[in-house]
């Protein structure tokens, strides 16, 4: 049984796609590359994948954001604060870009239709190139542990919200069990959230340069865009499921579900106390 619609945009999406010159230049970059084909997820053999591991960077990344956001912070002058942000803003944006690009490109080149798309059959093993993209997604989001060092050393304690930590701790937890369970959903959830840091790190580049973009509500408005979007795509994953002879990675469904629904309602609040006029007429007294 199939989603209506969807199956026939992927096809002729990917007819379109793969039929241009530089997608086969591309797809010996991104895809066909020994490292990329070859790639295989074990735990406890490739870094950064034991268990261990996890908890440690997970574990640490808490206490140090608690103790260092307690303590008396290093005098770093602005001027050096801004180049670093700078540099780690640009090193991201462009790593966003490059795995949104990547995965796209292994999507078009390795996954033959849009059920398995969504749904992966069982038994589905972590490797190749779609799983590349998802480890260096993995591993990028502990770089992101950055951001909240920018937070801590800027002074500006109350951006070090809830949410932020929440998010920045979770998300790697969320990225490996999706890499463990080599869970179905990942190649389209990897490319919306990779769009969606292409724009969020341009914004914070032009902060850092200075420039406070009037467009900050539309990152929010994106990023809830992105939730919602993810939400469907784990219903489809729901729907194959039942529907035809399982997806890999179900049980690791219940926690990206659960994690998506809270981040809605954490960015819906955010949203809220950000950009109602409420808020506005707050800000403006
Ligand atoms: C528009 C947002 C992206 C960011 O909202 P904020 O209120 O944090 O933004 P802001 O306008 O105060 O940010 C501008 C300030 O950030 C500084 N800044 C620059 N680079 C930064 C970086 N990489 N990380 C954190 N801060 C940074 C700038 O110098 C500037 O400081 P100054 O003003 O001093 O010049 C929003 O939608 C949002 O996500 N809010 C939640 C808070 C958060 O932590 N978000 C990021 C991770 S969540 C995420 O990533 C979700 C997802 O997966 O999509």
């Amino acid at each position: 049984m199939e989603v209506p619609f969807f199956p026939t945009l992927f096809s002729c999406i990917k007819d379109l796609v793969v039929q241009q010159a530089l997608f086969s230049t591309l797809e010996d970059w991104l895809v066909k590359h020994p490292k990329i084909l070859k790639f295989s997820w074990e735990n406890g053999q490739t870094p950064a994948s034991s268990h261990r591991f996890l908890t440690l960077t997970v574990l640490s990344y808490i206490s140090f954001t608690f103790v260092l956001s307690q303590l008396s912070r290093p005098s770093l002058s602005r001027p050096l604060l801004k180049s670093i942000a700078a540099l780690h803003n640009i090193f991201l944006l462009t790593l966003s870009f490059i795995m949104a690009l990547g995965c796209l490109v292994s999507i078009f080149s390795q996954v033959p239709n849009f059920n398995t798309l969504v749904c992966f059959p069982r038994g589905t093993s972590p490797s190749g190139p779609l799983f590349f993209w998802a480890y260096i997604f993995y591993l990028s989001k502990i770089v992101e542990f950055m951001d909240t060092l920018l937070i801590i050393l800027s002074g500006s304690m109350k951006r070090l919200s809830f949410l932020h930590v929440y998010h920045h701790s979770m998300v790697v937890v969320m990225c490996y069990i999706c890499l463990d369970s080599a869970q179905s959903s990942v190649p389209m959830v990897l490319v919306t959230n990779c769009v969606v840091h292409v724009v969020m790190y341009t914004y914070y580049l032009l902060c850092t340069l200075g420039m406070h973009p009037k467009w900050k509500k539309m990152v929010t408005d994106f990023q809830l865009v992105q939730f919602w979007l993810s939400f469907l795509i784990m219903a489809m994953l729901v729907f194959y499921h039942f529907t035809a002879s399982g997806c890999s990675g179900i049980l690791s469904w219940c926690f990206n579900a659960a994690f998506i629904v809270s981040l809605l309602y954490l960015f819906s609040d955010f949203h809220a106390k950000s950009y109602s006029s409420n808020a506005k007429v707050f800000k403006g007294n």
